[in-house]
This record gives C-alpha cells, sequence and structure tokens, in this order.
C-alpha cells in the first residue's frame, strides 16, 4: 500500500525579504499527517519565515511547499481555496493579528464568512469559542476590551473554523502565563486527536516543544548542507 503524503512538506525552501540575502536557504521538512512536530531556533533564524511559508502566507524564492501531497502553485489570496484552508496559523502576537475593529464574534467568524459560509458563522461561532474556553459574554467585545489570552484563544477558534488538516503555531503561547499556555494546548492536543490534524509548533521553549510535539527539528539543522564548489580542473 502506498503510505499516505506527508500533511506538510517543504521542499528545499530558501525564502526572505531581499532575495539577494535570503533567511532561509534550502530547508526540507515534512510533517505526517496527525504527527506534531516542533520547530526551534534561535531568535531570527527564520523559524516565522519559514512557518508563513508552510502557511502559504509568504511566497518563497526558491523549493516548494506542499500539503496533502498536492504542490501549493500559489500564495496568500491566490493560493487555491482548497490549500488556503488546508492550514490554519496562530501567531504569536494577536493584537497584531486581528482587526481592531471586529468583535471577537466577527473575528472568530471570519474565515467561514470569507469562504461564503454565512449561516455556519452564525450556528457555529458560540461553539468555537466555548471549544477554546472563551466565555460567550466575551464575543461582542473587541480585541482592545479583552485580554492577551482571551484574544488568542479567540485567534485560535478563528484558526480552526474551517478544520484545518495542518495547524501551524507561531509562538502562539509566548505572550501567555503558564496557565494560559497549558490551556490553549490542550485545545490544540484536543482538536487534533478529534481530526488527526498535523501540527508545526514553532518556538523558542524546548521544554514546552519537547513535551507537546512528537518530535522536535533544530532550524539551522533544516537546511541541507551546502553544495560542494563545483569541481575545478585540478581537482
Ligand atoms: N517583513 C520583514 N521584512 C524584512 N525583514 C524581515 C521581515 N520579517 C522578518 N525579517 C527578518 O528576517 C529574519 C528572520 O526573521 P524571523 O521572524 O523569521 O525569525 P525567527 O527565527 O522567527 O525569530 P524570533 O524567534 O525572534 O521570532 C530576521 O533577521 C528579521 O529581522
Amino acid at each position: 500500500m502506498t503510505p499516505n503524503p506527508p500533511a506538510l512538506e517543504l521542499r528545499a525552501v530558501t525564502a526572505g525579504y531581499d532575495r539577494s540575502a535570503p533567511v532561509v536557504r534550502e530547508a526540507s521538512l515534512a510533517v505526517a499527517e496527525g504527527e506534531a512536530v516542533g520547530l526551534l531556533g534561535p531568535s531570527g533564524c527564520g523559524k516565522s519565515t519559514l512557518a508563513k511559508v508552510a502557511a502559504l502566507l509568504h511566497r518563497p524564492y526558491g523549493g516548494t511547499v506542499h500539503l496533502g501531497g498536492v504542490q501549493a502553485r500559489g500564495w496568500r489570496h491566490r493560493a487555491p481555496r482548497a490549500l488556503r484552508t488546508a492550514v490554519g496559523v496562530v501567531f504569536q502576537q494577536p493584537r497584531l493579528a486581528a482587526d481592531p475593529r471586529l468583535t471577537l464574534a466577527a473575528l472568530i467568524a471570519e474565515p467561514l464568512r470569507a469562504t461564503g459560509r454565512k449561516a455556519e458563522a452564525l450556528a457555529r461561532t458560540g461553539e468555537l469559542a466555548g471549544s477554546v474556553g472563551l466565555g460567550t459574554d466575551l464575543l461582542d467585545r473587541r480585541p482592545h476590551e479583552v485580554s492577551d489570552g482571551q484574544l488568542q484563544r479567540a485567534c485560535l477558534a478563528r484558526a480552526l473554523a474551517l478544520r484545518p488538516r495542518v495547524l501551524v503555531c507561531d509562538e502562539m503561547t509566548a505572550m501567555l502565563d503558564a496557565s494560559t499556555t497549558a490551556a490553549l494546548v490542550a485545545v490544540v492536543e484536543g482538536y487534533r486527536e478529534l481530526t488527526g490534524a498535523a501540527l508545526l509548533a514553532v518556538g523558542h521553549d524546548r521544554i514546552l516543544l519537547e513535551r507537546w510535539c512528537d518530535r522536535t527539528v533544530d532550524m539551522p539543522g533544516l537546511a541541507l548542507p551546502a553544495r560542494d564548489p563545483a569541481p575545478g580542473p585540478n581537482r
């Protein structure tokens, strides 16, 4: 029997913000269906950049991204809907990731509305809020009227709204206290148990990621060894 393709696969991805000096060079990584992989590495090594590439939010200069064996050929809004909705993402700073004008209810329902599922948005917003431990009394508030932890719960609910097969958590708990961290990790694990989704969790906290994930990888180790220079005439 042919094994299932990885839920997420990055092949020799080169990415960054200046083509002449990419921050990620030929990074390769595969996350199997149902697997949780922790991505570790020092600050500034390019973890978030790679996470954005994996979530189809940042176009790489080279290499390919595959979701469930399907190669991505567009990025951001140009990515085909089936691929865009296959991956959910939660960032470190909920205040940068959330539109300050939206109520938490509208924030959570954003992906459902954006994909034309208005009735489902109405029906499921309360359930999604409940699944991340957010009281329905908070749903009419805007981001500036809730705590970072509450807002991050709403961002996690938004990421889960379309039931993604892959969840990318980029330092999701870096700004949160220990009990909120444990609660959000438990939500992600509950979702994965229910759906078999794969997880790419990015962070600095080796202890947390080693406890949370099936395995961890170190960002510098993802880069392929530099190619040997082309042999010269005397080699
Ligand atoms: N939008 C951007 N424009 C230009 N440079 C950027 C941008 N975002 C990140 N960088 C630079 O790319 C490099 C890698 O950043 P990235 O955020 O991917 O690293 P990181 O490993 O996630 O860091 P940290 O652990 O501190 O979050 C850094 O030198 C950073 O300054």
